[in-house]
């Protein structure tokens, strides 16, 4: 898959997100210059809608501010998450097609659990399609 990848920070748990893409094949594609979190989220947002990547990663200190400049673009569903079953839940029931993670809070083999329980569901819950559709026009 091709994956939106940005990060306002570097350390182990965002090098070990990106080793983990690429060791899985994705092809990951990330930003040029802009390190400020807003400019990523939508830069990783944007790569979403306009149809460059499957999904989007986001990191940042807390997840947060990436996840809501992400949001900020229509058409992206960021969900924070912290443990493979919050980020299972995103993809099913909310059809998330961003993830965002706090790269201060989350271990490496964490952030990598979450990624692929993200990536791995691959199909949203049907039956909260409806509830999606709402969500999309505030
Ligand atoms: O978590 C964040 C935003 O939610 C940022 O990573 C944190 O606030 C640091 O940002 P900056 O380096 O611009 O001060």
């Amino acid at each position: 898959m091709r994956v939106a990848f940005a990060s306002d920070d570097e350390n182990e748990t965002t090098r070990a997100v990106v080793a983990a893409l690429t060791e899985e094949g994705h092809e990951v594609i990330r930003p040029q210059g802009s390190e400020s979190w807003p400019d990523l989220g939508r830069f990783v947002g944007r790569a979403v809608v306009e149809g460059r990547a499957d999904y989007g990663v986001v990191m940042c200190w807390t997840g947060t501010g990436t996840a809501i400049a992400a949001n900020k673009v229509p058409g992206v569903r960021a969900a924070l998450a912290w443990d493979p079953w919050i980020a299972r839940g995103a993809r099913l029931w909310n059809d998330a097609n961003v993830l965002a993670m706090s790269l201060k809070r989350l271990a490496p083999d964490v952030a990598v659990e979450v990624l692929q329980a993200f990536l791995d569901t691959s199909e949203p819950d049907p039956d909260e399609a409806a509830n999606i559709a709402a969500v999309e026009h505030g």
